[in-house]
């Protein structure tokens, strides 16, 4: 269980509350109007944003002051996943060791999460030389070679076209079976919540809602996401 226990986390001058929690292996997605605060919610989580108030604990262990490499988190951005000078594995690699000095052991782990993903045999490529789906594929290759129990993803399939964007939707949602982890998943698009979340997180207002069902939410919305959604349902 990941609970967020009456928490604020900061940004800024900007605040965003939460009071829920969320149950293991469950994936939510993470919607709400526009600087609404998802990003900070997931900002929070992570570690890389205060939590002044409350508390924050994964199967009971509070991580609050923990560090970002301490907690069981992993998280995914829209830009700047891979470093252009950096072969795809060793881009990989960094998701184990920093100064990449991996083991032979670690090589077998970035060589097994490069296939999960699609990409084997093209380890000793730069991104340039890559699509990008392809580079899609190989930032999540990273953060499932860290095996943490939490992942994070903010947006971060935003600039694939719809058929490449269902692809890797699908391949996360396959990913977080077989590793059993906790999806949250911040997302513009309804229907990608629709695709692979079962649940969904409200931000609106500076307060993070607790999960309900996605098709629940989205076929009522409540009227501050009503107004974000627009009539055809999209934003
Ligand atoms: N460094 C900062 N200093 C002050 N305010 C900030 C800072 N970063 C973000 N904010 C504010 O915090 C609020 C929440 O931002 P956040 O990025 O979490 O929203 P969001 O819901 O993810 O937005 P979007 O959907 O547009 O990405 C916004 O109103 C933003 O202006």
């Amino acid at each position: 269980m990941l609970t967020l226990d009456a928490i604020t986390i900061e940004n800024g001058g900007y605040a965003v509350q939460a009071d829920l929690t969320i149950a293991p292996g469950q994936r939510v997605a993470v919607i709400g109007p526009s600087g609404a605060g998802k990003s900070t919610l997931l900002g929070g989580i992570a570690g890389f944003l205060p939590v002044p108030h409350g508390r924050i604990l994964w199967r009971d262990a509070e991580i609050t002051a923990s560090t970002p490499g301490q907690r069981p988190v992993a998280m995914l951005f829209q830009d700047g996943n891979l470093f252009p000078h950096l072969t795809l594995a060793q881009n990989v690699g960094l998701g184990l060791r920093p100064d990449l000095r991996l083991s032979p052991e670690q090589r077998a782990q970035v060589d097994a999460a490069l296939t999960r993903v699609g990409l084997s045999g093209l380890g000793a490529r730069k991104p340039a030389a890559l699509s990008g789906g392809q580079q899609s594929r190989a930032a999540l290759a990273r953060v499932l070679v860290q095996s943490r129990d939490i992942l994070l993803l903010d947006e971060p399939f935003a600039a694939l076209g719809p058929a490449l964007k269902a692809d890797m939707l699908d391949l996360v949602a396959e990913v977080c079976a077989d590793t059993g982890a906790t999806l949250l998943m911040v997302s513009h698009d309804p229907t990608d919540a629709r695709r692979i979340c079962s649940h969904a997180v409200l931000v609106a207002d500076g307060q993070a809602h607790p999960p309900v069902e996605t098709a629940t939410l989205l076929n009522d919305p409540p009227p501050a996401l009503r107004a974000y959604l627009g009539q055809d349902g999209l934003p």
